[in-house]
């Protein structure tokens, strides 16, 4: 009796823990239950916030605000933590269909907080062995790297609504994010230069990708500010729209349509892009065929068909 309780407790909690890896609803992680100090999460991307956490809205659609406008957004050791909270929580919460982030006050980001480089200094000084201080840094870069390539990975769509100050780290986060809009206030620089410091949390990796290496690398070696209406020529934004009002709501008019269509296969068009960056066509062809031969057959599919068929709008599953 005894040993057939044991084995029933502990079916049952193996089976709650394996859901809960599927589909993670961990109370700790679930985002209306955080509480931030350098994010804000807002009903609606427009107008301006005093922070709080409202969760993500009804239409699938979570919209985030780097929110220290004081110090124009920049990236202190609080908002990296935040930043990496978030992004986890974005996992562990399925209603979340498509992100929209931006800036709050006069602009996107200014980029990795100076205080952070001198706090950075102070700490290595203080290992004492070289070859750990060099695998500490080592390690705090890696970290910088994997919270910066978190909107690439982030099963959902991410949108950067960019305007005013798009600086050196923040520069980083918008080309590791799926689409970047801006407005024409926008002023972007590889700042990283001007520090003396080869940048390296993912622009120089990525934006030759969107850019071109030429352009990439005049970029990088000068630091030179640009503005939204050479970002869209160059193909760092997708577009420029006329002022921070307009750009916040096309950027929410774009994530609305996708946070509508099927869930499912939105992930699935995010995997395949990202993974043709990365390899040949003909793998990317064959990566495509396994990914709709295990797919295709979903009620995505079948919901899909009964809309067009009944001219009614599909109804989707997270
Ligand atoms: C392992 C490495 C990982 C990551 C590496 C990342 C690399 C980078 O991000 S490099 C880029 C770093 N950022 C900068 O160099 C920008 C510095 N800021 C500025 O140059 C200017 O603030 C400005 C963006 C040109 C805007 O100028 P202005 O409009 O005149 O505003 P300010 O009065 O200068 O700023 C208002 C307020 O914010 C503070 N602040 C702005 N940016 C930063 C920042 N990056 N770090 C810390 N603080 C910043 C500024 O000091 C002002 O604060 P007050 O208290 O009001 O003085």
């Amino acid at each position: 009796m005894i040993r057939q309780g044991v084995r029933r407790l502990s079916t049952v909690s193996n089976a709650l823990l394996l859901r809960e890896w599927i589909q993670p609803a961990s109370q700790a992680t679930k985002l209306a239950d955080l509480k931030f100090e350098t994010l804000a999460i807002t009903e609606s991307l427009s107008g301006n916030s005093t922070g709080g956490n409202s969760g993500v809205g009804a239409d699938g659609v979570l919209n985030v605000r780097l929110h220290r406008p004081t110090k124009l957004n920049a990236f202190d050791m609080q908002m990296w933590n935040e930043l990496e909270t978030l992004f986890d929580a974005i996992e562990h919460t399925p209603e979340v269909r498509a992100v929209v982030i931006r800036g709050e006050g006069r602009g996107f980001s200014s980029g990795m907080d100076l205080n952070v480089f001198a706090s950075m200094q102070e700490v290595m000084m203080s290992i004492p062995c070289e070859a750990r201080k060099r695998e500490a840094l080592l390690s705090v870069i890696a970290r910088f790297q994997k919270i910066i390539s978190a909107p690439e990975k982030c099963r959902v769509p991410v949108i950067a609504a960019v305007h005013g100050s798009c600086i050196g780290g923040a520069v980083d986060f918008i080309t590791a994010c799926d689409i970047r809009l801006c407005d024409t206030s926008a002023e972007f620089s590889v700042k990283e230069i001007d520090l003396a410091i080869v940048a390296d949390i993912g622009t120089l990796q990525r934006l030759p990708n969107l850019v071109g290496e030429q352009q990439a690398k005049e970029l990088a070696y000068t630091g030179r500010s640009f503005f939204g209406a050479e970002a869209e020529k160059i193909g760092l934004v997708l577009k420029t729209h006329v002022d921070a009002p307009t750009l916040f709501n096309q950027a929410t008019t774009l994530a609305k349509t996708i946070a509508s269509k099927s869930p499912l296969t939105v992930r699935g068009v995010k995997k395949v892009v990202q993974y043709q960056r990365d390899h040949s066509t003909e793998d990317s062809l064959a990566q495509v065929q396994l990914w709709n031969s295990a797919m295709l057959y979903s009620n995505d599919l079948a919901a899909a068909m009964t809309a067009i068929a009944t001219k009614k709008p599909p109804q989707f599953e997270n």
